[in-house]
This record gives C-alpha cells, sequence and structure tokens, in this order.
C-alpha cells in the first residue's frame, strides 16, 4: 500500500483528493492537514466521507509526514516548496497541486506568484504532470508540479496540431470559462453567492498566470515561437471547465484529416474523449470524473480550426491528474482509482 499524506485537506481540491483516494485499492490515507481544524474527524466536515475516511484533521507540524511516500500538497502557491527539500531528503515523493513546481524558470515564477522561489535548484528536477504528453519523466519523478486547469485544456486541445505543425502557432486564442470552485473554498467576496450567480464575466485578460505555464510548455511541441491569447471566465456553475480554442491552419487539410490527428493522438488515452467533429462537449459529460472531452469545428469552412475542450477542474483539472500522476509514479496501472462515470444530469 502507498502512505499518502494531504498537506491542505480542507480545501476543494484536497475534499477532491480524500474523495478519490477513499476507494483507490493501493492507498492508504496516513495524514491530513488543516491548521484550522487540527483533531477535527474529516467527515464531520464532509459528511460524504462518513464511512470512508475515518481519520481527524491534523495541525501540519503535528503530522507526520517524513513516514509518508507521498505528499498531496493541496495549498495556496508557496506552501509546498518550503517543506519539499525535506520531504526529498527523507525518501518522500511530492506532488504539488500548486504551482511551486510547475514552472523551469525561476524569474518567471516569481514575476508571476510574486514571491521568491525557495528551493529553485529543485525546479530543474521537477517534472510538469501531464501524463498524456510527460509520461515518461513522470513514472521517475520525484517531484511533479500538477498543472493548472486552464493550461490542461489548452495544452491537450493543441497538442496534436503543433505537433503535426500545421497551425500558426504565434496567433493562438484560448477563450475559456471555469465553474467557481476554481478559485478555491477560502472566502471572497468575489465569490460569494450573490455575487457569483446569475452573473458572467471575464478577469485576467491583461494578463493571468496561466499564460507562461501554457506557452513554456506548448513551445516543447514545435519549433515555432508560441503567440498565445488567454482570456478566463467565471461561470455561475460549481464545477467545470469550457475552452474554446483558435487556430489558424496553415496546410491545407480536409475535416476528416483533422479529426484523424485529434484521434490518433489520443487514441491510447484513458482519460482523453475526441468526440466526433462538430460535436458540442457539455461540462457535466466530464463532472466528477477524470474524462476531458475534446470536440473540432471548421466554421464556414473556412481556415480556422475550432477546438472545444470540457473537463471538471477539480478532477482532470487538478485532484485526477495529481492520482493519476501518484499511480504512474509507483508502477501502477495508471486508471486505478479513476475510472469513475461522470455524473448527468
Ligand atoms: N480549485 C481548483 O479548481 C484548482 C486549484 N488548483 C490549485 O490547487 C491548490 C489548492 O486549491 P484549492 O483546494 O482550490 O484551495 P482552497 O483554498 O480550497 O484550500 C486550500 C487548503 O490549503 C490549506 N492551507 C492554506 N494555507 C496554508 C498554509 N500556509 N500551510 C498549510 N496549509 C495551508 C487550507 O487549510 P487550512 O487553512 O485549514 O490549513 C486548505 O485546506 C491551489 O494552489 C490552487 O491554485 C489547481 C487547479 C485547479
Ligand atoms: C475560477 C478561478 O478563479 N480559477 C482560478 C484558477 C485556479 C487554478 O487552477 O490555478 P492555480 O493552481 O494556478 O492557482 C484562477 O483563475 O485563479
Amino acid at each position: 500500500m502507498i502512505k499518502v499524506g494531504i498537506v491542505g485537506g480542507t480545501g476543494y481540491t484536497g475534499v477532491e483528493l480524500l474523495r478519490l483516494l477513499a476507494t483507490h485499492p493501493q492507498v492508504q490515507l496516513q495524514a491530513v492537514t488543516s491548521r484550522k481544524e487540527d483533531g477535527m474527524p474529516i467527515a464531520d466536515m464532509y459528511p460524504s466521507l462518513r464511512g470512508r475516511v475515518a481519520l481527524a484533521f491534523s495541525a501540519p507540524e503535528k503530522a507526520k509526514l517524513t513516514e509518508c511516500d507521498v505528499i498531496f500538497f493541496a495549498t495556496p502557491h508557496g506552501v509546498a516548496m518550503a517543506q519539499t527539500p525535506e520531504l526529498l531528503a527523507a525518501g518522500v515523493k511530492v506532488i504539488d497541486l500548486a504551482a511551486d513546481f510547475r514552472l523551469q524558470d525561476t524569474a518567471v515564477f516569481e514575476k508571476w506568484y510574486k514571491m521568491p522561489h525557495s528551493c529553485p535548484e529543485l525546479l530543474k528536477e521537477a517534472v510538469y504532470g501531464l501524463p498524456e504528453l510527460n509520461r515518461a519523466a513522470i513514472k521517475d519523478a520525484r517531484i511533479i508540479g500538477n498543472p493548472g486547469c486552464y493550461p490542461t485544456t489548452m495544452q491537450l486541445g493543441l497538442a496534436p496540431l503543433l505537433k503535426a505543425g500545421v497551425v500558426d502557432a504565434g496567433h493562438l486564442i484560448a477563450d475559456c470559462k471555469s465553474g467557481v470552485s476554481g478559485a478555491g473554498r477560502k472566502a471572497e467576496v468575489a465569490m460569494l453567492f450573490s455575487e457569483a450567480s446569475d452573473n458572467f464575466k471575464a478577469y485576467g485578460v491583461s494578463g493571468h498566470r496561466h499564460s507562461p505555464e501554457t506557452v513554456e510548455q506548448l513551445g516543447k511541441l514545435t519549433e515555432q515561437k508560441i503567440g498565445l491569447l488567454f482570456t478566463p471566465h467565471l461561470v455561475p456553475m460549481i464545477r467545470g471547465m469550457h475552452s474554446t480554442i483558435y487556430a489558424r491552419l496553415t496546410k491545407e487539410l480536409d475535416n476528416a484529416a483533422l479529426q484523424a490527428l485529434f484521434e490518433d493522438a489520443y487514441k491510447n488515452e484513458p482519460f482523453v474523449d475526441v468526440m466526433p467533429f462538430g460535436a458540442h462537449p457539455e461540462t457535466r459529460s466530464t463532472r466528477s470524473s477524470n474524462m476531458l472531452r475534446i470536440a473540432l469545428h471548421r466554421p464556414n469552412d473556412g481556415d480556422t480550426v475550432v477546438v472545444l475542450v470540457v473537463q471538471d477542474n477539480l478532477v482532470k483539472g487538478s485532484a485526477g491528474q495529481a492520482v493519476q500522476c501518484m499511480n504512474l509514479m509507483f508502477g501502477l496501472e495508471e486508471t486505478t482509482g479513476l475510472m469513475h462515470v461522470p455524473v448527468m444530469p
């Protein structure tokens, strides 16, 4: 059994990890931290876990994290990097759901996250945790920088086009929408019911920290220089993410050939569903599951390909992807504990 610890178990990705790991056949939950709820039984806070998780939250300083095989950090940016050197020295693997280990360039991290990086020497070793594009490296990793939710949709939506060299990589557009749980469980006025429901708005239009992460990773797929316009929006739903991605074709390709590019790229991927050409994927078709669905369109048979991508931000967009990485790091079948059917309606 893999001994697992979770730092930040009271938050939305923390409880999602708990939901997935509670039924994972190879996992034993050892420690789940909360600074505010030290001693509280986890199932008292989350009754969905009654009868499934017997542990109580413990304060981070009391939790015996170095006795675990792997620690998931479901915490704000900056928490994982402070503890990772000590954990690695004790032989513990680290999967950070925040951004401490996503970017390779320390200066880029410090610019976007507005804090110094406390262990920049580990950025070279850290592996970007997107299994569909980085599986071999994940298997051997000690530190995973789990991707952001928006970047997961943008990369999986664009990878087949960039790898095949059939689009202008300098002028990519991603118009993305997230449910409110993407902002986490912390109290914030903009996320109150009366503020976020019955409302729709863009944010971060002049620059969002998921742009540098996405550009860095997309740059590995092509010789062209990446130019990306990324606009996130907040939609009044709890879970779910919908990204509409536009790319200009630079090669003559009919719709069947375009579709074949995606079907070939993802034919062996258990968590990427390429829907029929022209389909309209719905966020709810992925709800509570690790599935990401993609559909292609070619408006007016012109030279723009539109890629629609949906996922659950809390599963493939964070906790599910992190468990997928853990399975790879410990030599398990990648799908272990992750084959839930989405919840519809
Ligand atoms: N929500 C989403 O859809 C996604 C989130 N992410 C990333 O995952 C991470 C977690 O997100 P999310 O679950 O939404 O966040 P939440 O705000 O819901 O939860 C944060 C958790 O971290 C704990 N925490 C906060 N500060 C510290 C600290 N200094 N030391 C130890 N624990 C701390 C909190 O518990 P307590 O205060 O009791 O200690 C809480 O359990 C973030 O970095 C986020 O950017 C990534 C992809 C998608
Ligand atoms: C709706 C909403 O607010 N979403 C978050 C994305 C959360 C996430 O995945 O990002 P990080 O892990 O990089 O913080 C945001 O835009 O900040």
